[in-house]
């Protein structure tokens, strides 16, 4: 709802209540109208000044509303009225002003900020455009070029940015109500004519096309196939084209189109399954409501390859001092050298002042004795990890938390070896770790609720979004990458070319397709974990069925070729020598593949563009299924914040458990069953994917619940 009430010397004053950010929700909308109508009618009131309740101005339009039929008074011709008034209306804008609330600002005459609020159209991210007339009257007033900045992108800017870009009038340090209060009363009776933002002209470079156009192919460079951001685009060529009314109804009908698409549905789904992991929960009842974190102000990292690296950044970039240990006379000077530069050049990136002095290097691991936590990043060996964590173990003082930064390893075989296995979790970081957002946060069977709260909000000061995933081989990211590394080989096998398949899910909206990111990531790894595993390596036979199941030797091969991918110049693809980065299909790899299917009788057969994306994709879906089945996730949103901000899964498309939704599950069950075969377990339907087609494919959001009912009838 909105209140209202009148101060003295003739204000009204208007203030929206909504916790916790005051989104214009139906009953917010009916309130603004009502107070609105009063100020009119009121002959004592001379200016009026619009708030929020709690030092938060207004987070934009209720996106819980979006998923329902659209009931009160709608935003569009509420905002029109607004801007009609004839007594000067004011925005006092704490806190936030985004999306429909800046819409709401931008309607009224005039604009004064708190320092500390922020501001932004960040529409885009949710897969729409500023549809209340934000993508009319900002361009009008801070011109084409600022306006197609802050739409196509969603950034939200501070105050003192926005009152340099012409967005606000005024800026305090005080309370923004109060010198809003103030203000109106000094301008009541001015004229408002030149203050009504869809009345002026849009201000525009002489050449108004050639920036649209250059946007228009960047934005869709960028974006890989979200509508969003080319609509915004468009809705500002009607801005800078049209007269307002004319660009209005541009905006109606683009939103109308972005809001009907499944993109937009899946980018708010992503929205709330951010927010949804941030609320972990463990099978022993432990959440994060009810387990206390302890806040950790001095840290470790062993190990200084590049995780290592990544992490001591990512540490020292939340201020925490950080002891930085290598064992490894050569390794540690090159890091030592390296880790100050990068430490600054992410802290001028992301306009922070460079933490002096908080990393200190070392070769001695006996330097960590001091610290609250410690994380492990040494090769992605077992043995040489359980070493360092007996060591760590005995070096450490009681209480200390130990991490390990391990991609897949057991975690609890790692607790079992210290004094404290309750004081032990895995912290898996993505490359660059001081860079990519996402954080599993493994929890082992021993693990307390504090160490897991702790390395959550570890995660959290690093501007990472952690997930609290079981202990299995893999965890969840890379347990459900394996079906899929395996099916594009498979493809391979059968007829297909790198290229093809890496178009296909370039296509589908991945940054890179599968065999592009094995060249940069290096084959060897893989290789590595194969040969752990007893599936390659001398003395096992080069067959394609290894361990009774399908096998495909091809990437293996690879690597006894040496090509490892980018670092040696040739892997998938050739780049310009070891360590290029343009891919070129490589006429080598294409007679490679031609003798290997010679030499197993395999014919090559055409593979379309479908086959592709439903082996790959629906293998990895399966995975999810079974990750859900096992526990080892909590829920499709903790799996689809995982692939959406760690594995480049295209965000306006959820998630794979979204998209699984999105898709159908009966028709994922349907193609699983074709495609399956005895000796390829990963493509048998999980029992999950069965049980929830068999009542009746409820939607992705219902899945939990379903779990925790199916659990607890024993059924899963
Ligand atoms: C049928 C055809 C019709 C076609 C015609 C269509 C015409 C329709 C006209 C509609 C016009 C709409 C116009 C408008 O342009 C659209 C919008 O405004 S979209 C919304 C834009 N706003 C945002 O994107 C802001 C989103 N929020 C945030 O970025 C952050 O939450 C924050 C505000 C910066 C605060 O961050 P934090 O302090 O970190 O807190 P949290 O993020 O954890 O949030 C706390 C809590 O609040 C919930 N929440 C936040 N914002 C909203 C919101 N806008 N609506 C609903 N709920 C919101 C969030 O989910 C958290 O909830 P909790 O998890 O605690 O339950």
């Amino acid at each position: 709802m909105a209140t209202y009430s009148r101060l003295p010397g003739s204000v009204a004053l208007i203030t929206l209540h909504n916790p916790p950010v005051n989104a214009l929700s139906a009953a917010v909308r009916q309130g603004i109208v009502d107070a609105v109508q009063r100020a009119l009618k009121d002959p004592k009131v001379t200016s009026v000044v619009i708030c929020g309740q709690n030092g938060k101005f207004c987070g934009g339009a209720d996106i819980r509303e979006f998923a329902g039929p659209m009931l009160g008074p709608p935003l569009v011709p509420m905002i029109h009225a607004i801007e009609a008034v004839d007594k000067p209306v004011a925005a006092a804008i704490e806190g936030v002003a985004l999306g429909g609330g800046l819409e709401l600002a931008l309607a009224c005459h005039y604009r004064i900020a708190h320092s500390k609020a922020v501001l932004g159209l960040p529409e885009v991210t949710l897969g729409l455009l500023p549809g209340a007339g934000g993508s009319q009257r900002l361009p009008r007033l801070i011109g084409l070029t600022a306006a197609l900045d802050l739409i196509t992108t969603g950034r939200h800017v501070s105050a003192a940015e926005a009152l340099k870009l012409g967005v606000l009038d005024q800026v305090t340090d005080s309370n923004a109500v109060d010198l809003a209060v103030e203000f109106v009363r000094s301008v009541a009776g001015q004229p408002l004519d030149s203050r009504r933002l869809s009345t002026l002209p849009c201000p525009c470079p002489p050449d108004v096309d050639s920036l649209l156009d250059k946007v228009m192919s960047k934005v869709r460079q960028r974006s890989r196939g979200a509508l969003a951001p080319v609509a915004c685009v468009r809705a500002l060529r009607a801005a800078a084209s049209l007269p307002y009314a004319q660009g209005m109804e541009k905006e109606r009908e683009l939103m109308a189109t972005l809001f009907n698409s499944g993109q937009a549905r899946a980018l708010q789904y992503a929205f709330f399954s951010q927010r949804v992991v941030g609320k972990w929960s463990l099978p022993s009842g432990a959440r994060w409501d009810n387990s206390t974190a302890r806040i950790i102000s001095k840290a470790a990292v062993i190990g200084l390859g590049t995780m290592g690296r990544g992490i001591v950044v990512a540490l020292a970039l939340t201020g925490i001092s950080v002891v930085a240990v290598e064992t490894q006379e050569k390794q540690l000077a090159e890091a030592s050298r390296v880790v100050p530069a990068m430490l600054q050049r992410e802290a001028g990136r992301r306009r922070l002042a460079t933490p002096p002095g908080v990393i200190s290097f070392s070769s001695n691991l006996q330097d960590v004795s001091e610290v609250e936590l410690v994380i492990e990043a040494v090769f992605e060996d077992m043995s040489l990890k359980l070493q360092v964590f007996k060591h760590l173990s005995s070096v450490c003082r009681p209480g200390t938390l130990l991490c390990s930064n391990t991609s897949g390893l057991d975690i609890d075989q790692l607790a079992a070896v210290t004094q404290s296995p309750g004081l032990v979790v895995g912290m898996h970081f993505f490359a660059p770790a001081h860079v990519m957002k996402l954080l599993e946060v493994v929890y082992g069977p021993r693990s307390s609720p504090e160490a897991v709260a702790t390395a959550m909000q570890l995660g959290k000061r690093m501007g990472k979004v952690g997930v609290a995933v079981g202990n299995c081989p893999g965890f969840v990211g890379n347990r459900m990458l394996k079906p899929y590394l395996e099916q594009a080989n498979f493809l391979l096998e059968e007829g297909a070319t790198p290229r093809q398949v890496d178009e296909a899910l370039e296509e589908f909206g991945f940054p890179m397709g599968v065999f592009r990111m094995s060249d940069l990531s290096g084959l060897d790894v893989g290789w590595r974990i194969r040969k752990e595993a007893g599936l390659t390596g001398p003395g096992v036979e080069s067959t394609r069925t290894r361990q009774g199941r399908r096998y495909s030797p091809l990437p293996d091969q690879m690597c006894e070729a040496g090509r490892l991918g980018q670092k040696t110049g040739k892997g998938w693809y050739q780049y310009d020598g070891p360590g290029g980065r343009v891919a070129r299909s490589d006429p080598w790899v294409h007679i490679f593949l031609e003798t290997y299917r010679a030499e197993h009788g395999l014919v090559a057969r055409s593979i379309t563009l479908e086959e592709i994306l439903e082996r790959c994709l629906y293998a990895l879906i399966n995975e999810g299924f079974n990750i859900l089945q096992d526990a080892v996730a909590a829920g499709p949103e903790d799996i689809d914040a995982i692939y959406v901000f760690g594995y480049g899964w295209p965000r306006h498309r959820g998630g794979p458990m979204f998209h699984a939704d999105q898709v159908g599950l009966g028709r994922i069950l349907q193609r699983l069953n074709q495609h399956s075969h005895p000796d390829v377990p990963h493509l048998k339907p999980s029992t999950l994917l069965r049980r929830l087609v068999a009542a009746g494919s409820p939607p992705v959001q219902k899945w939990r619940e379903f779990i925790n009912k199916e659990r607890v009838h024993s059924q899963l």
